[in-house]
């Protein structure tokens, strides 16, 4: 079966990419598949294209293979585009989803509904040893919700609700999200490039 590595340690990430990489016959690895713990690489870009450049090098250059990363987040129009990239340590540290999207429904307490506004963002990014790396970027509109609700997803899921529904993205099947997520909206730009792989 093909492979390929996906530097990521969030497991529900690594659980989509999966899901998704399986339907093209191909076995996506995440980094915590490796037997020897790789240390937590410092997001020190300013944009999701520079984070998702510094994971994806950073991890082709150690193993020297093809690696894919995903520097995702969401923003949210009321609060000028916050959390953004900060959408992983929105609350602080350690990363806690509930903490963080308890803070985004506080700021956004007594905002009226047509003003919570909000996007998921996923720039994926391919870095090839000897080659330069390419991005794709992929989006998924909605609002955010007056409460958390649903179990399923991840982060910022419980509190998502995509356009044209009213279920929030936890509430969501996880065949459902993969049709309408910023994630597979990217991961479907890669087909060509999925193609060439050995
Ligand atoms: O860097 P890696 O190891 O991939 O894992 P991470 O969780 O730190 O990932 P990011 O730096 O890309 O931060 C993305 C954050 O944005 C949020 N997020 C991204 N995709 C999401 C999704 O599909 N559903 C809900 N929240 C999401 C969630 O809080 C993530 O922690
Ligand atoms: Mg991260």
């Amino acid at each position: 079966m093909k492979e390929i590595m996906i530097a990521t340690k969030n497991k529900g990430k690594a659980k989509e990419f999966k899901a998704f990489f399986s339907k093209y016959g191909i076995e996506a690895k995440s980094l915590l598949d490796l037997d020897e713990p790789i240390d937590d690489i410092e997001e020190t870009g300013s944009t999701f294209e520079e984070n998702a450049a510094i994971k994806a090098e950073e991890i082709s250059n150690l193993l020297n293979i093809p690696v894919l990363s995903d520097d995702s987040g969401l923003e949210i129009d009321f609060l000028e585009g916050r959390p953004g990239i900060f959408s992983a340590r929105y609350a602080g540290e350690p990363k806690d989803d509930r903490k963080n999207y308890e803070k985004v429904l506080e700021e956004l307490k007594d905002v009226p509904d047509h003003e919570r506004t909000a996007r998921f963002v996923c720039v994926l990014a391919i870095a090839t040893p000897g080659e330069k790396t390419v991005f794709r970027k992929g989006y998924c509109e909605g609002k955010i919700g007056l409460e958390p609700r649903g179990e399923n997803g991840f982060g910022y899921d419980p509190i998502f609700i995509p356009k044209g529904y009213e279920k929030t993205m936890a509430q969501l099947s996880p065949d459902e999200k993969s049709k309408i997520s910023h994630r597979s909206n990217a991961i479907v730009q890669l087909e060509d490039w999925l193609k060439g792989l050995q």
